[in-house]
């Protein structure tokens, strides 16, 4: 046979899911069809990010969502672009998003739900710093054809049966979990697709980045200024892009801990328990990180709430136990 020279380009995310899916002779195939849904909507997200500084791109609406936040349009676009692709995939039976007060209901013939926010990093979106989406995939607790209730959305985070988040960032990224381990996928514009380029990703058990935003450090209880006293000590790195993905990103690559605490203006975080930490502890703990609320392991909390928020500590494992051991 004639030797193969044409460079390969790696293994696409569609190969990858269907690789995976031949490891579970029960599975029905749904999920693949669900996280292909999701990549394909921040693939078309990915263009609008591009052009984020055109007119019909940039600036807020006007609306504030139920954070009492004011929507950008692109917070919206993206919840729109999510929605469409996973309401024509037909594989979910409710989604809860960020810019949604209520649960919207779907296909009530599939067992999956999603939570998801659509657009984090939204102060980011008009000044050209990375920006992200985020998801978590839980299967809904009732019956197929049943009506979906609450207790099928607000499951702990062990129970996610899939979770990611896609990077817009220098790079586009999908990085992803089902439990078995985190993989990352780059964009290949010229090809339309994500290209597996970061397999089995190992967190560092200790790095050199703290991440938190030291602007809120007067409103800060005195065990989180200890421990950035601690880390200026250490000579760690000061590293806060503003937008969760990217800094938690960044610290699963390199090792480094994120932190989003409780202060006197944020009496419980800022963070959302179901689409942000939920999800970006999965991964965490997949790649041998760590994710607490300061006392509780973020995936052992049972949400009580659609949109409650949570403090943050997530990461390299040494770092998050180091700080950890300052509020104990
Ligand atoms: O400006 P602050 O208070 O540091 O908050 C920044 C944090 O808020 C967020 O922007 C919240 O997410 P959204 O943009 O999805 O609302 C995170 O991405 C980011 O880490
Ligand atoms: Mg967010
Ligand atoms: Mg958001």
């Amino acid at each position: 046979m004639q030797k193969i020279i044409a460079p390969s380009i790696g293994t696409t995310l569609d190969r990858f899911i269907k690789n995976r899916q031949l490891h579970f002779p029960y599975a029905t195939g749904e999920l693949s069809q669900l996280l292909q849904d999701i990549a394909l909507a921040c693939k078309i997200l990915n263009r609008d990010v591009n052009k984020a500084g055109l007119v019909d791109i940039n600036g807020d609406l006007g609306n504030f969502n139920i954070q009492g936040e004011a929507q950008q349009k692109l917070d919206v676009i993206a919840d729109d672009r999510m929605i469409r692709a996973l309401t024509n995939g037909g594989q979910v039976c409710a989604i809860l998003s960020e810019e949604r007060d209520e649960l919207i209901e779907v296909n009530n013939e599939s067992h999956y739900i999603v939570a998801m926010d659509p657009l984090d990093g939204s102060s980011n979106i008009d000044v050209g710093v990375s920006i992200g989406t985020i998801f978590s995939i839980y299967r809904r607790l009732s019956e197929p054809g049943e009506p979906v209730n609450t207790k099928d959305v607000l499951q702990k985070g062990k129970n996610q049966i899939a979770a990611g988040y896609v990077l817009y960032g220098s790079s586009t990224m999908l990085v992803y979990t089902t439990g078995y381990g985190v993989n990352g996928f780059t964009y290949e514009p010229s090809l339309g697709e994500f290209v597996l380029s970061h397999q089995n990703i190992r967190s560092p058990e200790n790095g050199k980045i703290y991440s938190i935003n030291e602007g809120g450090y007067r409103s800060f209880e005195n065990p989180i200024r200890e421990y950035i006293n601690f880390c200026k000590d250490q000579k760690y790195s000061a590293r806060y892009v503003g937008s969760l993905v990217s800094d938690f990103h960044r610290n699963l690559i390199k090792g480094g801990i994120y932190i989003y605490p409780k202060s006197n203006q944020a009496p419980h975080g800022k963070l959302r328990l179901m689409y942000e930490a939920n999800a970006l502890a999965f991964i965490a703990e997949q790649s041998g990180g760590m994710a607490s609320d300061g006392c509780t392991r973020i995936m052992e909390i049972q949400p009580i709430e659609f949109h409650q928020r949570s403090p943050l500590f997530i990461g390299s494992k040494n770092m998050v136990i180091k700080a950890l051991s300052y509020i104990d």
